[in-house]
C-alpha cells in the first residue's frame, strides 16, 4: 500500500437511501416510518419545475416538522445547469432547521461543480451562523461524471457518498436502453447456441467504488426502476455489495426491505469472519502469518477482509 492510509468513509449506515418527490408532502411521514437508513426528498427530477418553489417550502417545513428519527436526512437539488440549484440550497441553508444532514448534487460533472456549492453553502452557514456542517453527497449519471470520478471524489471534505445514477448515466452515454438498471435485454454474448448476459453497470460501478475507497466517502448503487422486479433488484443489489458499495436507492416503500436484507451482512458471514478473525488470532500467537479455515488459506489480508463484515455488523448492532 502507499504510505498514505486509506481514508475511513463515515461510520454511519447507508444501506437503503429512500427517495420521494418534495412535491408529495403526503408521503413524507411515511418515508420518516420507514426502515431506510437515509432520507432522500426529492427537488430535481421527481419535481416537475412548475412545482419546484412548493416543493422547497413542503421540504423545509418538513425538515423541522417530522420526526426523522436517528437517519441521515439528504435533499436532493437541481443540478446546476438549471435555473434552480441556486435557490434550492440558499433556501435550505436559510430557512430548513439544523436536523438537515445533507444535500445530494445530482449531474456532477467535475470537480469545480462541487466548489461552486461549497462556496455557496459555506457563505451561507457563516452568515446564517448554522452550527451543524452540512454534508454532501454526489450523483455520478454522465460521461463527464464518471470521466472525473476521483477529482469529484476528492472536490470536497463534505462529501461523504456518491451514487451510481443509471438513468441519466445511460442516457448521457448514448446507452441504448430505457431500462433503469439491472439486466439489459440486449448486452450478452453469443456462444455455441447459449446467450451470456453481462452487466453494463460494472465498470461504472467499480470506478466509483475505487474512487470513494481512496477518499474516505461511501459508494453506493442508484435506483432500480421496475419496483415489481423483487429478484431483479436483489441480483443488482448483490452484485453491488460484491462490488464494495454500501447500499442502494428504493423509489419504492417496498424496496427498501430488499436493499437492507442484501446490505446486511449474513449470521453466517458475520459468523464466518469472526472465525477467521479467530484464526488468525491463534496464528499470530503461533509466529505464522498465515494458515488453514476450512481448507482455505487465511493470511493477514483475510484479517481485513473479514473486519470489513465486522464492522458492518457492529454498526448494525448484530
Ligand atoms: C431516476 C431517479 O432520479 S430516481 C429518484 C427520484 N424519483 C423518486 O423520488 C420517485 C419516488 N417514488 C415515487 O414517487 C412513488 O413511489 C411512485 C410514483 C414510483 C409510485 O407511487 P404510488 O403509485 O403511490 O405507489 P403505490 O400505490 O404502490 O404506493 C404504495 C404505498 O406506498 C406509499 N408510497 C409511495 N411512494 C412512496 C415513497 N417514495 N416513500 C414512502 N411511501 C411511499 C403510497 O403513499 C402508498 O401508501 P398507502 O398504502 O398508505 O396508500
Ligand atoms: O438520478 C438518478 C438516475 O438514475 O438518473
Ligand atoms: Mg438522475
Amino acid at each position: 500500500m502507499s504510505f498514505r492510509i486509506q481514508p475511513a468513509p463515515p461510520a454511519r449506515l447507508n444501506r437503503c437511501q429512500l427517495f420521494g418527490p418534495g412535491s408529495r408532502p403526503a408521503i413524507f411521514e411515511k418515508m420518516a416510518a420507514s426502515a431506510a437508513d437515509v432520507i432522500n426528498l426529492d427537488l430535481e427530477d421527481s419535481v416537475s419545475p412548475d412545482d419546484k418553489p412548493a416543493a422547497r417550502a413542503n421540504i423545509i417545513e418538513a425538515i423541522g416538522d417530522v420526526d426523522w428519527g436517528d437517519k441521515t436526512l439528504s435533499v436532493r437539488i437541481n443540478s446546476l445547469d438549471t435555473p434552480f440549484w441556486y435557490r434550492d440550497v440558499v433556501d435550505l441553508l436559510e430557512q430548513a432547521s439544523e436536523r438537515l444532514d445533507q444535500i445530494m448534487i445530482p449531474k456532477v460533472g467535475n470537480a469545480a461543480d462541487l466548489y461552486a456549492v461549497d462556496a455557496l453553502v459555506t457563505a451561507i452557514e457563516a452568515a446564517k451562523g448554522r452550527k451543524k456542517k452540512i454534508a454532501f453527497e454526489v450523483i455520478i449519471e454522465s460521461a463527464a461524471g464518471i470521466c472525473h470520478v476521483e477529482e469529484i471524489a476528492a472536490a470536497t471534505p463534505r462529501l461523504q457518498a456518491m451514487s451510481l445514477g443509471a438513468a441519466d448515466f445511460a442516457a448521457s452515454m448514448g446507452m441504448a436502453t430505457t431500462g433503469i438498471g439491472g439486466t439489459q435485454k440486449w448486452y450478452y454474448m453469443h456462444h455455441e447456441g447459449v446467450n451470456y448476459w453481462s452487466d453494463p453497470w460494472h465498470w461504472a460501478q467499480a470506478a466509483i467504488v475505487a474512487a470513494c475507497r481512496t477518499h474516505g466517502v461511501l459508494p453506493v448503487d442508484g435506483p432500480f426502476g421496475d419496483f415489481s422486479d423483487d429478484e431483479g433488484f436483489r441480483t443488482q443489489a448483490r452484485r453491488s455489495a460484491t462490488l464494495g458499495m454500501v447500499g442502494k436507492w428504493a423509489i419504492h416503500p417496498k424496496q427498501v426491505a430488499l436493499a437492507n436484507e442484501v446490505f446486511t451482512p449474513s449470521e453466517d458471514a458475520v459468523g464466518e469472519a469472526r472465525e477467521i478473525l479467530s484464526a488468525m488470532e491463534e496464528a499470530t500467537a503461533r509466529g505464522e502469518g498465515a494458515t488453514v479455515y476450512k481448507g482455505r488459506l487465511v493470511d493477514i489480508a483475510s484479517i481485513k477482509q473479514a473486519e470489513v463484515i465486522v464492522r458492518q455488523a457492529e454498526m448494525i448492532g448484530l
